[in-house]
């Protein structure tokens, strides 16, 4: 038998796959396959499949596989969740994590409330550089507080690379509307992101406090994006340095929950140091027979709670506002 996990971040949620525990590792077409059904029908659904491998230098790697089958380069709240397996898998609370384009620091961080473990990670490599995310507007080689009409009217949009895209617009309110038309146009073939965007709106609570919605590239709306809160915090940082207060952690709230960010910037921005910090919650272990994973027939799952989920539950419920 082989088992999968039920986690999330933020309610970020994803299946992770320990390719180490089989005996024969799926090859990419099962992965994405399996990732897709997964997503669509187990346990009321995912955002995508995280996968771990072995890796020469690091404790572990960790690829991830969007809801639609698609690979992206890194994912925030799914590498706080595969380091806390990684951890208890290796009893080691400090270790590096290898992801598609760096090798990244990871670290055991205090529980975020009783009974809801969380981790620290690094968010890098960061680029602005439109040849990076990749983006096309205009001759720009970098698009940093821009108005783009194309986009929308009245607000202004920053692209960052973490390296996975994202743009980023602050706005006064967050309209779903909006952020959802946008995230779909481009997320479809479109003139600008030839790659998909994975497109953010932020609202500034006050100092170091943020709220952010994502639209996802290969998901669409998900509760929480790490990755986009972590780039979030570092445009926020840029642009908004008298509600930036860089000693200490900014709080991210977003509909599953919230998390920290820290960001060091770096007069070189692309150095910035910046780290997320948030929970990793396992919700479900499932067993099935490794004949049934290769052949993505999930009809015969053995699945049990974990019991952490009201956990998380209560801590959503204290930082309700
Ligand atoms: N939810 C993730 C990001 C996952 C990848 C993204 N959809 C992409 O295609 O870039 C996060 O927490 O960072």
């Amino acid at each position: 038998m082989v088992k999968l996990l039920k986690v999330h971040g933020s309610e970020n949620k994803f299946f992770i796959l320990d390719q180490t525990l089989l005996e024969t590792p799926l090859p990419d077409d099962q992965l994405k396959a399996l990732a897709i059904n997964l997503c669509k029908n187990t346990l009321g659904g995912a955002d995508g499949l995280l996968v771990v491998d072995t890796s020469e230098n690091c404790l572990g790697k960790m690829r991830v596989i969007n809801a639609d089958g698609s690979e992206a380069k890194m994912c925030g709240n799914g590498l706080r969740t595969v380091s806390r397996y990684l951890s208890e898998k290796y009893q080691l609370d400090e270790f590096k994590v290898e992801t598609l384009e760096a090798p990244l620091s990871v670290s055991k961080a205090d529980d975020f409330y009783k009974g809801v473990p969380a981790f620290s990670v690094e968010i890098a490599p960061i680029s602005f550089n439109n040849t990076d995310l990749p983006f096309s507007y205009q001759q720009m080689t970098e698009m940093i507080d821009q108005k783009v009409p194309e986009f929308l009217l009245d607000q202004t949009f920053s692209a960052v690379a973490v390296p996975n895209p994202h743009l980023i617009s602050f706005v006064p309110e967050i309209n779903e509307d909006d952020l959802g038309t946008l995230g779909k146009t481009l997320n479809s073939t479109n003139l600008y992101f030839p790659e998909g965007v994975n497109v953010s709106f932020a609202k500034i609570l006050d100092t170091n406090e943020l709220f952010v919605q994502t639209y996802e590239r290969g998901v669409g709306f998900t509760n929480a994006c790490g990755t986009g809160m972590s780039a979030t915090s570092l445009i926020f940082a840029l642009l908004h340095a008298n509600e930036f207060d860089p000693t200490q952690d900014i709080s991210v709230y977003n509909p599953g929950g919230m998390v920290k960010t820290h960001v060091n910037l770096n007069s070189i921005k692309e150095l910035s140091e910046l780290h997320l910090i948030g929970n990793a919650t396992f919700t479900h272990e499932i067993q099935l027979s490794e004949q049934d994973l290769h052949n993505n027939d999930l009809s015969n799952l053995k699945v049990t709670e974990t019991g952490e989920q009201k956990n998380y539950q209560a801590f959503v419920d204290s930082i309700s506002k």
